[in-house]
Parts: structure tokens; C-alpha cells; sequence
């Protein structure tokens, strides 16, 4: 395992932590063995058990024709119909001037701006659209592939070709206009969730047509999934779930997922998303938020440092103490930068996280690091499959169903009958 978890920094603040392990265990047993809420949605560990690889060939294939073809891949959808995909196409790409195509993201908001810029920057290039919704209902994606739809159709011969669909074998809008159209399919498998469906063709495609190796991301999950099976208690993901248990019990409420790398802002995201939905109901669940630093130290930090005491946080850190432009003497030092000759940015980053991680220990706020050894498709798909296991757990410790999400549906009843939609 690459990437590591301290918790030099959590353990003090629990008592008897050890006596929580039998339950960590049980737990963690009932993920293995279908013995959770909802087994039939554990098709997330399952599949990197039984790789397929066909399917990774598949999504491939079609990855190069799009960037044989494509200026640009507009992708459509919302929650894990996106997360994931942007966070590893985020963590993966150079920060300035990547590849093309470039790779957009649609339908996950309802910016009128955001829709009608959108395709007016399309005009002009070879437009390929992956429009992906598990239900093949969900309103934002629905109504952005509507206008990207029709802007295919009224611009190219081939409009049908160049729409990839990812949605539920059989049922939805979706499936159905993709059957009537002709268009290209992946399947979202029915025993994965929408937040545990980075590593389906969900994320593989918007990943692959990005240029990124999904081979190495899924198996770096497979051998995180294969390492979990006869884990002990003090594997990382499952301390760190029974630790988050243990800190939801003694009062804490809030998670700070705090990136220490701003190309891992977006996985933060994903991860606010799979923790939120997996853990947040039947009033109960450690309310994720996902803070990249240094820049939010100059903004909530006073708020972390000082504020309600509400907070356990997670690190997510890069091992890069040596990286970076390294600063050097310059004469007659006009910037007061001298006393720091020799330092290199990852050193600063380095001192940014652990003078953080002190200083927040002293304002009492717990926390882990999470260290990756570095960011590639590998490391972060054993980051992925390391953060699905342990909310499988937590969220089954905690009592609740971490794989359903009944509360996401009360706002849409209320903006429906606000359309006038029944
Ligand atoms: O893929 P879709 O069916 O369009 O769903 C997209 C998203 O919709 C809702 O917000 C659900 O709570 C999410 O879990 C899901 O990822």
C-alpha cells in the first residue's frame, strides 16, 4: 500500500480506541460477505474483484476515436455521474496547456450563462458529447443534453456517432432516445451507486478520452480492493473508519477533507459527495467539507483554528518536500527571501501542513494525513477504492444504509411542482 495514514494527530483525542476494533472488524466482515444494509449495491468492490477487462479495451477504443476526432468532449451529468471523472482528469492534467481535447463538463448546475457560453465556445469544432446519468432522469443533465443534442444534429452528418450514452441497461429517458437514435452505451451497473461509479465506464471514458491510463487506475483499485480482503484493524482504511466513528460518537460533527495539492481539489469533491450521500441520514453522519490549503488557510482558517468547535480533519497530502522551483540568494536580498535560500515549494508546502496540523491540534481539532506517494493513475486508484471501503464501513458501523440517498429527492419534488411538473 502507497499511500499511508498518520494518526499521530487523531488518537489522542479518543479513549479506548482499541476497544473499538472488534466493531471495525465486524463491519468491515459484513462489507466483504454482502452482510451490510442494501449487499445488492456492493458491486463497486465486486467488479474490481472480477476485472473486466474487455470493457477497459472498449472504453479505450472509443477514448482514441475521440481524441482522433474530437476538439472537444462535452460531458454530461451530475454528482457521481462527474465527480469522479473530474477529479482524476483535475489530478491527472498538467495545470496549463493539456492535450486536447479538452474535456467539459455540462448539465451539473443550472447556470443559465454557464449552458448558453457553452455552446457558444462549441461553435466552430468537432464536438463529441458523453451524456451520463445512471437514472436517465436527472433534470440538470437531462436539460443540457437536450441543447447539445440538438446543436450535433443541426451541425453534423455523423450527430449520432459522436454521442457516447452511460446510463442504466434498460430503463430511463436515456436508455430509451440512445435505443432510438442509435447512439453508442456503457452500461452503470445496477449493483454500483452513482458516487461509487468512477471506476465504470462513468469515469473511465471522460478519464481515457482525457488521455489518462484508466488500466492503471483500475487496477491500482483492484489491488487496494484485494488488499482489503483479510486486512487487520490497523489497515488505513478501516482505522481511519473506525476512527471516524469513534469521533461521530464522542459529539464531533464535522469533516475537513483539507488537500494539501490543488490538483487533488477535485477529488475532495468526490469525496464530499460519497461521504455525504453514504453516511448523511437518519440523523446521523460527520458532515464532510473539502478545503484545499494554503489558500483556505487565509479564509476559514480563523474559523478552524478558533470557531465552534466542530471539526475533525484529513489531510490529503503529497510527498513532495524536494518539488518544486527552489528559492536561491539573491543580492542585496530585495524581497526579504534570503533567510529561505535552499527551500523548495514542497518544502514550504510541507511545513504549511504540519505547522497547520500542530497549530489545529492545540485549537483541538484532531486530525489524520493521508500521504499519496505521488499523483498518477495508479496511486490514485488505490486513493479511490481506500475511501469507498472505509465509508462502506463507517457508514454500516453508524447503523445507516451508506448506499442509498432517499433525502436528495426532497428538493427535486419541490422544484418540480415549482415547474409545474408532477
Ligand atoms: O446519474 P444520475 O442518475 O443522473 O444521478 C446523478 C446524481 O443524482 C442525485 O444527486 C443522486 O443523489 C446522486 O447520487 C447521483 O450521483
Amino acid at each position: 500500500m502507497r499511500l499511508s495514514l498518520d494518526r499521530s494527530r487523531a488518537l489522542p483525542f479518543l479513549t479506548d480506541r482499541d476497544a473499538l476494533d472488534g466493531a471495525v472488524l465486524d463491519a468491515h466482515g459484513k462489507v466483504l460477505t454482502g452482510g451490510t444494509r442494501s449487499p445488492e449495491m456492493l458491486g463497486w468492490r465486486q467488479m474490481l474483484l472480477e476485472p473486466d477487462d474487455a470493457l477497459i479495451e472498449s472504453v479505450q477504443n472509443v477514448a482514441s476515436e475521440i481524441r482522433e476526432r474530437a476538439d472537444v468532449l462535452v460531458c454530461v451529468g451530475i454528482g457521481g455521474s462527474y465527480l469522479g471523472a473530474e477529479a482524476v482528469n483535475q489530478a491527472l492534467a498538467p495545470y496549463f496547456g493539456a492535450d486536447s481535447p479538452e474535456v467539459i463538463f455540462a448539465g451539473h448546475h443550472l447556470s443559465p450563462a454557464y449552458h448558453e457560453q457553452l455552446l457558444a465556445y462549441l461553435e466552430g469544432k468537432s464536438v463529441y458529447v458523453n451524456v451520463i446519468s445512471k437514472s436517465g432522469t436527472t433534470l440538470e443533465p437531462a436539460m443540457a443534453f437536450r441543447f447539445l443534442r440538438r446543436f450535433l444534429e443541426e451541425r453534423f452528418d455523423d450527430a449520432d456517432r459522436r454521442v457516447i450514452a452511460t446510463t442504466d441497461k434498460s430503463s430511463g429517458v436515456l436508455r430509451g432516445l440512445a435505443d432510438e437514435k442509435g447512439y453508442r452505451t456503457y452500461v452503470v451497473p445496477d449493483d454500483v451507486g452513482g458516487r461509487f461509479s468512477v471506476l465504470t465506464p462513468v469515469g473511465l471514458l471522460p478519464i481515457a478520452a482525457a488521455g489518462h491510463d484508466i488500466r492503471s487506475l483500475f487496477y491500482g483499485a483492484v489491488g487496494a480492493a484485494r488488499g482489503l480482503t483479510d486486512a487487520g484493524a490497523d489497515h488505513p482504511a478501516l482505522a481511519y473508519a473506525g476512527d471516524r466513528f469513534a469521533f461521530h460518537e464522542a459529539g464531533y460533527s464535522v469533516e475537513l477533507m483539507s488537500v494539501m495539492e490543488a490538483k487533488l481539489r477535485g477529488l475532495g469533491y468526490w469525496w464530499q459527495q460519497l461521504y455525504g450521500e453514504s453516511e448523511g441520514k437518519e440523523g446521523k453522519g460527520l458532515f464532510p467539507v473539502t478545503l484545499q490549503y494554503t489558500t483556505d488557510l487565509h479564509s476559514v482558517g480563523q474559523y478552524v483554528q478558533e470557531g465552534k468547535r466542530l471539526f475533525v480533519e484529513s489531510f490529503l497530502r503529497l510527498d513532495d518536500e524536494k518539488a518544486g522551483l527552489t528559492l536561491d540568494e539573491e543580492p542585496d536580498n530585495p524581497d526579504q527571501l534570503n533567510d529561505l535560500a535552499g527551500t523548495p515549494y514542497g518544502a514550504a508546502n510541507k511545513a504549511a501542513w504540519e505547522g497547520t496540523a500542530e497549530a489545529h491540534r492545540e485549537g483541538d481539532v484532531p486530525s489524520w494525513t493521508w500521504t499519496l506517494p505521488r499523483i498518477d493513475a495508479d496511486a490514485l486508484g488505490e486513493a479511490i477504492y481506500t475511501f469507498e471501503h472505509a465509508v462502506a464501513v463507517s457508514g454500516t458501523m453508524l447503523g445507516v444504509d451508506p448506499f442509498n440517498q432517499p433525502g436528495v429527492e426532497a428538493y427535486k419534488k419541490k422544484m418540480f411542482r415549482l415547474l409545474g411538473r408532477d
